[in-house]
């Protein structure tokens, strides 16, 4: 598979751990940025992994920040992403089998590198069980469709750059 990785200034170190990791699996390990850990912001990153994956480009995200939850949240508002955050066996197993999760976000600051490796095996090797999954999961992908809150695409807008993705609305009127 074709994995993407990305992390914040607090997962540079277990990024660089995960794409050795992810390579020794056998895997095609991108790695997103950044290259080090100087401050910046994880939607940055997390939507350039998400794109990818929106898109097909990649088969697969890894996200890592301090927490694995901002990643998660930012990561989820491009369109046919599951994204979820693991912390232990049972949610890497899980949001595979049943989830069918294609971007998995992880904490820098609360997991070992044992832990961390554990849940990367696990999550890239556990198989979607489809079936009535695939239902709910077909449900989500319907909402998306009608409701549209989703962008496929960046279109240029700039915000991995760190610069405002899109130009502010126009301010209401006050009176
Ligand atoms: O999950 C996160 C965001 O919700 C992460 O923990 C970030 O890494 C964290 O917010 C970054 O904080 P910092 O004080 O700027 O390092």
């Amino acid at each position: 598979m074709r994995v993407a990785i990305a992390s914040d200034h607090r997962g540079v170190r277990v990024k660089s751990q995960i794409m050795t990791q992810v390579k020794e699996l056998g895997h095609v390990g991108l790695d997103f940025g950044p290259a080090e850990a100087k401050s910046v912001d994880y939607p940055d990153y997390a939507f350039k992994v998400s794109e990818a994956v929106s898109t097909g480009e990649v088969d697969r995200g890894i996200l890592i920040c301090g927490t694995g939850m901002g990643m998660c949240i930012a990561a989820n508002k491009f369109a046919g992403v599951r994204a979820v955050t693991c912390h232990d066996d049972v949610t890497a197993e899980y949001s595979r089998r049943h989830n069918n999760a294609n971007v998995m976000c992880l904490s820098a600051d609360m997991l070992g590198d044992r832990l961390l490796g554990r849940i990367v095996e696990i999550w890239l090797r556990t198989e979607f069980e489809g079936g009535r999954h695939q239902r709910r999961l077909e449900k989500i992908a319907k909402f998306e469709e009608t409701h549209g809150a989703t962008s496929h695409l960046l279109n240029g807008a700039g915000c991995c750059n760190g610069d405002a993705a899109v130009e502010p609305a126009a301010a209401a009127p006050t009176t």
